[in-house]
């Protein structure tokens, strides 16, 4: 019951730590999410530290251990390589092994939105698996950080040129930096 995701002081204790102490590849509170999408049924690619997590795929156990202890939950066990917090469902697995099972594992029947934050080679044979696995519907937002820096150039080819979406680019900066960078919203149209 209560707050299961990770609660604002767990974020600005982190936000405080990266700009003075040691940077770290957060979505971070410049560029945020929460002016750009009020979304339902959401699905991160990438944990890290769990700083921006709803429901978040990540493989690395050690940044999975992390995201439990930032959401001060309670692990509730599941036969499944998952655990839920309420409103928060980790799956220790890659994105690409576990985008086909969405449906079957978690009875997701599409994304409202969905958070590329992972591996940058990653965000576009990712977002043609949820294509392909029918994950997207019309209006489904996909999230994109990075595409300045480090960069997504196949990914941000993609959704410009592709009919299926409508791409807008939010200018902002690396994470606790001056560097340019920003968030691509593309909006599913099919
Ligand atoms: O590589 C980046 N992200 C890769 C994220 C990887 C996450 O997904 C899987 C991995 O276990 C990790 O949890 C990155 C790199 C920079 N950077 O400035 O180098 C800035 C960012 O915002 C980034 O997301
Ligand atoms: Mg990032």
């Amino acid at each position: 019951v209560g707050e299961r995701r990770p609660s604002q002081r767990v974020i600005q204790a982190i936000d405080q730590f990266c700009r003075q102490k040691e940077w770290a590849m957060n979505v971070g509170d410049e560029k945020g999410m929460h002016h750009v999408v009020n979304p339902a049924t959401v699905l991160e690619l990438g944990t890290y530290c769990g700083y921006s997590t709803l429901i978040t795929l990540e493989f690395n156990p050690h940044y999975a251990q992390l995201l439990y202890e930032s959401t001060e939950s309670e692990r509730v066990h599941k036969p499944k390589r998952c655990d839920v917090f309420f409103q928060v469902q980790l799956v220790e697995e890659a994105s690409g092994d576990w985008i086909p099972k969405m449906r079957t594992e978690f009875g997701v029947e599409t994304f409202d939105l969905v958070f590329l934050d992972h591996w940058k080679d990653r965000y576009l044979p990712d977002t043609k698996l949820l294509e392909d696995c029918g994950l997207l519907r019309k209006g489904s937002v996909l999230l994109a950080d990075n595409v300045i820096f480090p960069g997504t150039p196949e990914y941000l080819e993609y959704v410009r040129s592709s009919p299926q979406y409508e791409s807008q680019y939010f200018q902002s900066h690396l994470e606790y930096t001056k560097v340019e960078d920003g968030l691509e919203k593309s909006v599913y149209l099919d």
